[in-house]
């Protein structure tokens, strides 16, 4: 579904010798979820505006469901791709929250009634039908990711890349979101990008590439990832809580698996350990 082939990307204002993305390349299957890590400034985002061309690179090839990223092609690529950013405002056009849902529908030639119920479905789906004819303006940062993704939820894109969106949210509104997007997978074969920093969310990932510097210097199933243990806070990630407790255990002289634990696996080890003693 995505193919980035060598990217290399560098903003105007860089040198010659710069690049903030320095030859990039991996590929997205259809309905696969794939998470990108990396710490702050390592070009997460940058890689993320390349993707639907808001970015165009110095280098490289970028398909997406079958065409070529060009100058030709990027209006309908862009169709074909919801992105939701951290900071949501930027992209709010709607005078009320519905209006802003419907937006997309509206330019996709949606008939009304399936526009409404659509844009209804959608603010249920994240929560917000209570706020339907507010002003987004107003709104909370977390409010404002979920009337974001509500967005995407109605207007049903091929692909979905969340940049570093459910950032505002608190564990419970990203538990929910994780589970929205689940269902939206489960509804339709829906590919998903998603940049976090949230260990949950990567973890909710077929796969995680790990980006520094510029370069994608890793990629792996989650639990393959996740066991570089306290390295994980360099690749730009939370410590999954198993593993800090192990990393504690450890210093206390405790023989640990080696492998990943997720938090029953650790639970019944626990369990297994005071039994023998
Ligand atoms: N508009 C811009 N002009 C010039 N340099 C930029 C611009 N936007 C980002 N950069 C630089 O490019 C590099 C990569 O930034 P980018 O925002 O892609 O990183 P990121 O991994 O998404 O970071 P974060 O996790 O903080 O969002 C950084 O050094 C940043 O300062």
């Amino acid at each position: 579904m995505i193919n980035v082939e060598h990217l290399n990307y560098r903003y105007p204002q860089q040198s010659e010798s710069e690049l903030t993305l320095h030859d990039v390349s991996f590929s997205v299957t259809a309905g696969e979820w794939v998470a990108i890590v990396g710490h702050n400034g390592s070009g997460k985002s940058t890689l993320a505006k390349n993707l639907n061309g808001l970015l165009a690179p110095v280098s490289g090839k970028i398909t997406v469901d079958g065409q070529v990223l060009t100058e030709d092609t990027v209006w309908d690529i862009r169709r074909k791709i919801g992105m939701v950013f951290q900071n949501p405002d930027n992209q709010f056009v709607g005078a009320t929250v519905a209006d802003d849902v419907a937006f997309s529908l509206e330019n996709q030639g949606v008939p009304r009634d399936e526009m409404l119920k659509r844009v209804a479905d959608a603010l249920a789906q994240v929560n917000m039908s209570a706020f339907a004819t507010r002003e987004p303006a107003r709104l909370s940062g977390g409010q404002k990711q979920r009337v974001a993704l509500a967005g995407m939820i109605a207007a049903r894109p091929k692909i979905l890349i969340l940049d570093e969106s459910t950032s505002m949210l608190d564990p419970e509104g990203r538990a929910d979101v994780l589970a929205t997007i689940r269902q939206m997978k489960a509804d339709s074969d829906l590919t998903v990008l998603s940049i976090t920093h949230d260990i949950d969310e990567a973890a909710s990932a077929n796969r995680v590439l790990v980006v520094n510097d510029g370069e994608l210097v890793e990629e792996g199933t989650p639990a393959e990832i996740f066991q570089h243990g306290p390295a994980l806070i360099k690749m730009g990630l939370d410590m999954p809580y198993p593993e800090r407790l192990k990393a504690a255990l450890k210093r206390q002289g405790v023989t640990v698996p080696a492998t990943y634990l997720t938090e029953k696996g650790m639970a019944d080890w626990l369990w297994q350990l005071i039994s023998n003693k």
